[in-house]
């Protein structure tokens, strides 16, 4: 269920942490539409009846065209768009099975974590970009 704080209502969006050989998987948004041109952790909104976990098998279903399964939490962060307030709810995932195929985004890269930070991320994952780079930067 998204949350009412007040008058507000969060909406609730998974964002996957892939990681293979010490990189990150990201992925840069359509450049029409909300938040074009951003880089974000790939995920989306949270379903009614929907688990973050099963949410973000959907998401990178339809968005990558791959399986993957959900292991642990690993952050999250709340923002205030114009379009709304967002809930952003971060899992680590695991790569199952798939040939990676952007069906939504017009790019994805996969980046040291180091390197996070040379990337224009959507406002809401930069905590999240910052905490990973704290725990796995190096
Ligand atoms: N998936 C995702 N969304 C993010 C991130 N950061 C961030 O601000 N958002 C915002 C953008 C949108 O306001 C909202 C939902 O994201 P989305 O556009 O991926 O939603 P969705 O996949 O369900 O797509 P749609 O059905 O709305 O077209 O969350 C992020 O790291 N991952
Ligand atoms: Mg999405």
């Amino acid at each position: 269920m998204n949350r009412k704080v007040g008058v507000i209502v969060l909406q609730r969006v998974t964002a996957a942490i892939l990681m293979r050989d010490g990189k990150v998987f990201i992925a840069k948004r359509k450049a029409n539409g909300l938040l074009a041109g951003k880089w974000e952790f790939p995920g989306g909104k949270i379903e009614k009846g929907e688990s973050p976990e099963e949410c973000l098998k959907r998401e990178m279903r339809e968005e990558f065209h791959i399986e993957v399964s959900v292991g642990a939490f690993f952050g999250e962060s709340i923002y205030h768009y114009e379009h709304g307030a967002i809930h952003l709810l971060a899992y680590y995932v695991q790569w199952e099975k798939g040939e990676f195929r952007p069906l939504v985004h017009d790019e994805f890269k996969w980046v040291p974590v180091a390197e996070l930070k040379e990337y224009g991320f959507a406002p809401a994952d930069i905590p999240l970009a910052e905490k990973l780079m704290k725990v796995l930067g190096g």
